[in-house]
């Protein structure tokens, strides 16, 4: 396959690296210099930029008829526009807030937990993210995964950074030189807690499951995401 880069920091480096020993070739490695994108010689193309440039990078792929995964995070409020416009030009579209497969099997982790205990008024939730010093957005696209996760699998209606009430899932957002992604759900009583915690040693994970989606969605027309790739849940 023939893949297009958009995005060319230090994911879209570790992406050619994967991609190539897959036996894939890269045909644009588009960063903050690049003007104009031409995808005439291109099957699939990999989104890693900015939070400001997800949108018209994806659109741009739309468009070209090209099918394109993101992994961008911190655009989320214009996913249902994405959607929108991914359906009405019949085009292929799937973000992730995280591509790895660890994360992807946490996260279904999360799910079975918040059902289990997510109801219970005797368990305080906190989810705890941290990242390297420069991350452009927090929180992190996973944490905001889990909390919408738990908000869909028990009574918790709504999430933010300062815990507003007892319906709210807080979420903290720390900042430590070089940390790839570490995330822990903290449910926490008088007698007990449980917590579920997911590392990363590097960012290997992430781009192998961006590789492993770009192959999976390239002959394919609509709107998806990991748990499709993956089969899994
Ligand atoms: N979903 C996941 O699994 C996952 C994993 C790691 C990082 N991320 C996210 O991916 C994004 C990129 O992360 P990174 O660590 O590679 O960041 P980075 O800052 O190292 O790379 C971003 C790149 O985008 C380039 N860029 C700027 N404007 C552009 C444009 N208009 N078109 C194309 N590229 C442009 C920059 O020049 C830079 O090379 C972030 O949003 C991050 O949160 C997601
Ligand atoms: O390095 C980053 O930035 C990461 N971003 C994703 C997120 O926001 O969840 C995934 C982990 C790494």
């Amino acid at each position: 396959m023939k893949i297009a880069l958009l995005g060319y920091g230090r994911m879209g480096k570790i992406i050619e690296r994967v991609a190539i020993e897959r036996g894939h070739s890269i045909s644009i490695k588009a960063d903050s210099k690049t003007t104009s994108l031409n995808f005439s010689d291109t099957d699939v193309a990999i989104d890693f930029s900015l939070p400001s440039t997800a949108v018209s990078n994806i659109k741009a792929s739309i468009d070209a008829k090209v099918p394109v995964i993101s992994g961008t995070t911190g655009w989320l409020e214009s996913y249902e526009d994405i959607v929108s416009y991914c359906n009405e030009k019949k085009g292929a579209f799937l973000y992730a807030s995280n591509f790895s497969l660890g994360v992807n099997i946490f996260f279904e982790v999360n799910r079975v937990l918040a059902k289990l205990i997510g109801n219970y008024s005797d368990y305080k939730l906190n989810i705890e993210e941290i990242h390297h010093t420069k991350k452009l957005d927090a929180p992190s696209g996973t944490a905001i995964s889990l909390a919408e996760d738990i908000i869909q699998n028990s009574k918790f209606t709504n999430w933010a950074m300062d815990k507003t009430n007892a319906d709210t899932v807080k979420i903290e957002a720390k900042r430590i030189v070089d940390v790839p992604g570490t995330h822990i759900v903290n449910y926490d009583s008088e007698v007990d807690s449980i917590e579920i915690k997911h590392t990363a040693h590097n960012r290997e994970g992430f781009a192998l499951g961006a590789v492993i989606a770009a192959e999976w969605i390239a002959n394919k027309k609509g709107v998806f995401n990991m748990k499709d790739v993956l089969n899994i849940g």
